[in-house]
């Protein structure tokens, strides 16, 4: 049975759910929206977005009854963590959000790009906005930890542990991939993709439909690390534009740079061109 923190208050000064002298010496924690909860590892792995995303057969009229209630409850929950979210970040300046694999690993030099990318960010006097987990995260909030700047961390409930790094400084645990994902558009004047697998590939195509559909302003998407996204940026050119799919108005909408400096000079220039900074 998973504990969450509320049940820790209940049983404060009794040991651990298996007699351990440590509560929490077998126990893994993860996040249920802004709720901690400390379960067996491997334990419970169905999310929120799961159930909400769950189909359920409409043929058998009980379940269908109960997740028309559910479903609208449901409504209340996703409402209160928007409301959550634009408390959180509503004095949010200018800020970047910063996208990237969360298996970078730490002492490699991919890790250490985007620490170098969160300084620079830091020091150019933008808040960084990033997934607050491990990783290509975690590096870019070190980064911008270092420099002084705001350091944001947007963490998603997953189906195992999970933790927002502690380079953070404004964290929110998100039970919604869709309310995160508002957060980290409405909060950013650009977006910048580091090396990174499904997921960051997820988050770079919706910044660039956003923009290319022109859902938000025309504000940078730079990707960093040449070496890694040539390859789908060659693609891209030769298939998608040679098959008529994508126009090369689109194409330029992606920057490609190799150094942290190179990403702040086009974040600024396209701010300077919008009349910001
Ligand atoms: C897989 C691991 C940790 C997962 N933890 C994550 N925490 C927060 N945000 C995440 C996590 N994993 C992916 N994301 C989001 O997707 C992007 C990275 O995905 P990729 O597939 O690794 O490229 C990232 O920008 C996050 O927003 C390690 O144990």
């Amino acid at each position: 049975m998973a504990r969450t923190e509320y049940d820790s208050e209940y049983n404060s000064g009794e040991t651990g759910p298996r007699g351990s002298d440590n509560p929490s010496a077998d126990l893994e924690t993860c996040y249920v929206g802004p709720i901690r909860v400390r379960r067996d590892p491997g334990e419970a792995s169905e999310t929120t977005d799961r159930r909400l995303l769950e189909w359920v057969d409409p043929r058998d009229r009980d379940l269908r009854a109960e997740r028309t209630m559910r479903d609208s409850w449901r409504v209340l929950r996703i409402q209160s963590e928007f409301v959550a979210g634009f408390d959180a970040l509503s004095e949010v300046a200018e800020a970047v959000t910063v996208f990237g694999s969360a298996r970078l690993v730490p002492g490699s030099a991919e890790f250490d790009l985007a620490i170098r990318l969160g300084r620079a960010l830091g020091e150019a006097g933008y808040a960084v906005i990033t997934g607050g987990g491990p990783g290509a995260m975690e590096a870019a909030n070190r980064g911008a930890w270092d420099t002084g700047a705001q350091s944001i961390g947007l963490n998603i409930e997953l189906p195992f542990e999970q933790h927002l790094n502690e380079w953070v400084d404004v964290g929110m645990n998100f039970r919604y991939f869709f309310v995160r994902k508002t957060m980290f558009v409405k909060y950013a004047q650009a977006f910048v993709c580091l090396p990174g697998g499904f997921g960051t590939l997820d988050e770079m195509f919706e910044a660039l439909t956003l923009v290319q559909t022109k859902k938000v302003v025309r504000f940078p998407i730079v990707l960093v690390g040449r070496e890694h996204w040539a390859g789908l940026l060659d693609w891209m050119r030769e298939v998608l534009l040679a098959k008529g799919m994508i126009s090369s108005d689109d194409l330029d909408l992606l920057h490609l740079v190799d150094e942290p400096a190179e990403a702040v000079e086009i974040i600024a220039a396209a701010a300077a061109g919008r009349g910001g900074r």
